[in-house]
């Protein structure tokens, strides 16, 4: 696998990671964000395919490997390809495989068959060098924090302020939990609202515990629990619609009564979504108790703020179902 460390003019070693903040251009961050969430969502599909049961694990791609290399021990024309697969630099044949993987996937499923399971592998292989030499996670959240700053009119959490600031007028001693959050001076950690902020994020960043929300312990008691949680662009890195549901389910369990759920979304995924549309995305949350109190679309973003209160609507499909059809048209979607 390349190595995560590049050169400097001068010949010095730079570790992808903090120092890389510094010189992913502005105007490069949405490219980047956009390939790095198309190699994990390949990758996932592949995965899929090879039955790899062992789950991937975003914020640590050598261990990643280690599970893939694992899975191909004993067959070596499994693992040659692999190795093969992670030798190659910008491919086309590959990207093009890639961007008809469903299909690929589809023809290859009925005829199962040990070649086609090796191409397989030498694509997995393609997309770790490829998801390696973009640097990972850490350079995905660095092209993130840029994006706060710039391209998307910055901080999310700035109509956060606005439209909870009068809701929470006669409730000193509020408590927030952010998560994915990038920064300790994001407006929810700074305006004065909340006497506690808890940030929380896959990654290690200043003032950010790292911790994976779905694996941060069930709140044993009410103190454990919040007045508010932001999941501010969040859902849509989350892989699968199962997913997604497993963690709007998991907030609530979070939640005082009463209590509130900010979440943000590309607004590509309730506008240009098969599965997915303000409405649709009301009634699933209706159904866990939650009711919108305000909504608003930016030209690049979809904002949403509901109260958990605890008015339970009927539970939706568990299967996706298409709201929208035509091309151009994303997966995003979310189920309960
Ligand atoms: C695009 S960034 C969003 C950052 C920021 N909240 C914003 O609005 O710009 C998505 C972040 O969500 C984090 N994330 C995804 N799943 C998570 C989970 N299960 N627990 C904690 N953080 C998660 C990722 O680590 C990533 O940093």
């Amino acid at each position: 696998m390349h190595s995560r460390k590049s050169k400097s003019i001068t010949g010095k070693r730079n570790q992808v990671g903090s120092d890389v903040a510094k010189v992913i251009k502005p105007q490069k961050t949405r490219r980047i964000i956009r390939r790095f969430h198309h190699l994990i969502n390949k990758r996932e599909s592949i995965c899929l395919f090879l039955c790899l049961t062992e789950k991937l694990d975003e914020a640590n791609e050598k261990k990643n490997d280690a599970i893939i290399r694992a899975s191909t021990k004993g067959n070596t024309e499994q693992s040659k390809s692999y190795e093969d697969g992670k030798s190659q630099v910008f491919n086309e044949a590959m990207e093009t495989q890639l961007l008809r993987l469903h299909s690929l996937i589809k023809k290859e499923a009925k005829l199962k068959d040990s070649r086609k399971i090796t191409v397989m592998y030498a694509l997995l292989g393609y997309v770790m060098s490829q998801i390696d030499k973009l640097g990972g996670l850490e350079t995905y959240q660095i092209a993130s924090q840029n994006g706060q700053l710039n391209g998307r009119g910055g901080d999310t959490s700035k109509l956060l302020e606005k439209w909870i600031k009068p809701l929470l007028a006669d409730h000193p001693g509020a408590t927030a939990l952010e998560i994915g959050s990038l920064s300790s001076e994001n407006h929810i950690s700074r305006c004065g609202l909340f006497e506690h902020v808890v940030r929380i994020d896959l990654e290690k960043h200043e003032g950010v515990t790292k911790q994976d929300f779905m694996e941060r312990p069930l709140p044993e008691n009410e103190n454990d629990k919040f007045d508010l949680i932001s999941c501010s662009l969040v859902l849509n890195f989350v892989k699968n619609h199962k997913d997604r549901g497993l963690m709007c389910h998991r907030m609530i369990k979070f939640l005082r009564p009463q209590g509130y759920v900010f979440i943000v979304l590309p607004q590509a995924c309730v506008t240009h979504s098969r599965y997915c549309n303000e409405s649709l995305l009301q009634k699933l949350l209706a159904s866990l108790g939650l009711t919108m109190l305000h909504s608003h679309q930016s030209n690049k973003l979809y904002y949403c703020l509901y109260q958990w209160q605890m008015v339970l609507s009927p539970k939706g499909p568990p299967k996706r179902i298409r709201v929208s059809d035509g091309p151009g048209l994303n997966n995003f979607g979310i189920t309960l």
